[in-house]
């Protein structure tokens, strides 16, 4: 993982050290299990807990030795022990210590990853309930549509987030099972027993059927729904960019006291949190196309996936997290312009009441072809001419009052439903 985006308490989950303590925590739990279920003798787990040893420069001079990482575990944990070593990873083939044990770190990891979207969550709910009447034009194609509520537009992002943290739920549960069933998933010197009380110890549930290894598609779904997230992130990030270009200038990310924009030109301050925030979730998108490929193992398993595994979950888990918390970071301190989304909304002189008008016509009579090609023609001409379009309405449609025009062309009747979206969301 790039330290630059790595963050606590992700980042020491997936140290070397944790991943060896939750190996450790899988070997005892399987061993206690199997005390429990009267098949190896009393007190063998408690001396093999009070004995078992971590030491990483031991481990890592084991792993040189023997290239088989689980092997160099499983004497480095012994090495204290005495008679109680015999039943260390009795029955277990080196996956069934792995897999159960990367179950643990990606639910703990889901934790972390669900903590920092629930505070992102109530950043959002406040920052749509302050702009909840805040009007701002919306947009489609990036061309000037209708008027609109900036709270909307934040609301959306909201119940995006709101989805990705029940898929994420769901992803959790996903990825919260182990294995503990032997070299080919028959349970052939290990009865299923021991698997089904050493997980409800770890707090984990057995998979109905496992190979060697988890099936990868658990894990797949589990990166989807993260890259997913990222994604969100990004739809969120590229606004803000937009909304910050000069011409439009609707709102901008903070800009910290001391901060610099440009190594030439004094005056910029550049939208790089939501810049970096779009590279990363390009990077965890990459995550997505290997962890599929990581399905199709041989057979009962190989270990091509092996390799690709040690970037994709500390990288994903943690990028995710380093971007939730600086969303978090951009939604509470967004700068948003109220004065210059009402200019903007301006810009067009009028035009974005068109269906407004058209509308109006088809209720005082008009079909509905008929308006809409009258309310075109004067709309065409003030994209050439910069007429005012109300003024061309006034002149052309005689039989709309004062009045009318005036509800016509204001923008607030297009927030009379605002309430009623945001209160489908309330209460949650
Ligand atoms: O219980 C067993 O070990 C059974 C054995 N399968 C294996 N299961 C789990 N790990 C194994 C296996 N084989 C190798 N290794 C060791 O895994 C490490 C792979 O390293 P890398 O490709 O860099 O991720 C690297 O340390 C490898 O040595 C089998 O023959 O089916």
């Amino acid at each position: 993982m790039v330290e630059r985006y790595a963050l606590s308490p992700m980042k020491e989950l997936w140290s070397v050290q944790a991943s060896l303590r939750r190996w450790l925590s899988v070997e005892l739990a399987v061993m206690e299990a199997y005390e429990q279920l009267g098949l190896i003798p009393l007190g063998v787990s408690e001396k093999a807990r009070k004995n078992a040893m971590i030491d990483l420069s031991l481990f890592e001079s084991y792993e040189r030795e023997t290239d088989h990482e689980v092997i160099a575990f499983i004497k480095m944990a012994t090495k204290n022990m005495q008679d109680e070593a015999r039943y260390f990873h009795y029955g277990l083939t080196s996956s069934d210590v792995i897999d159960t044990a990367l179950s643990l770190a990606l639910v703990e990891s889901s934790d972390i990853l669900l903590e920092a979207l629930s505070k992102l969550l109530k950043s959002l709910w406040v920052l749509a309930n302050r702009h909840r009447y805040t009007v701002t034009i919306g947009r489609t194609h990036g061309v000037h549509a209708e008027p609109t509520s900036f709270g909307l537009k934040v609301l959306n992002w909201y119940a995006e987030m709101k989805r990705n943290q029940e898929r994420l739920r769901i992803a959790r549960e996903q990825v919260r099972v182990g294995k503990i069933s032997g070299a080919v998933g028959n349970y052939a010197n290990v009865p299923p027993e021991v698997e089904e009380l050493a997980l409800t110890k770890l707090g984990l549930k057995p998979t109905p059927i496992s190979s060697q290894v988890v099936g990868r598609d658990h894990h797949a779904f589990f990166v989807m729904v993260l890259a997913l997230t990222a994604s969100g992130v990004e739809r969120i990030a590229t606004e803000v960019r937009h909304l910050q270009r000069t011409e439009v200038l609707e709102a901008q990310e903070p800009f910290k006291e001391g901060q610099k924009g440009s190594s030439a030109m004094p005056h910029k301050q550049n939208p790089i949190l939501c810049e970096r925030l779009c590279g990363l979730a390009r990077i965890m998108r990459s995550f997505v196309s290997t962890s599929l490929e990581n399905n199709n193992l041989w057979h009962e398993r190989d270990i091509s996936h092996s390799s690709a595994e040690r970037y994709i979950f500390p990288d994903a888990t943690q990028t995710l997290h380093y971007m939730l918390v600086k969303t978090n970071h951009l939604i509470e301190n967004l700068t948003v312009y109220e004065d210059r989304m009402l200019k903007n909304l301006n810009l067009t002189r009028g035009l974005v009441y068109s269906e407004k008008v058209m509308l109006k016509l088809v209720e005082k009579g008009m079909s509905r072809s008929e308006a809409y090609d009258l309310v075109q023609s004067l709309a065409l001409r003030c994209w050439k001419t910069q007429e005012d379009f109300k003024t061309l309405v006034a002149q052309n449609v005689p039989f709309l009052n004062e009045e009318e025009l005036e509800s016509i062309f204001d923008p607030t009747q297009f927030l009379k439903q605002v309430d009623r979206i945001f209160s489908r969301f309330e209460g949650e």
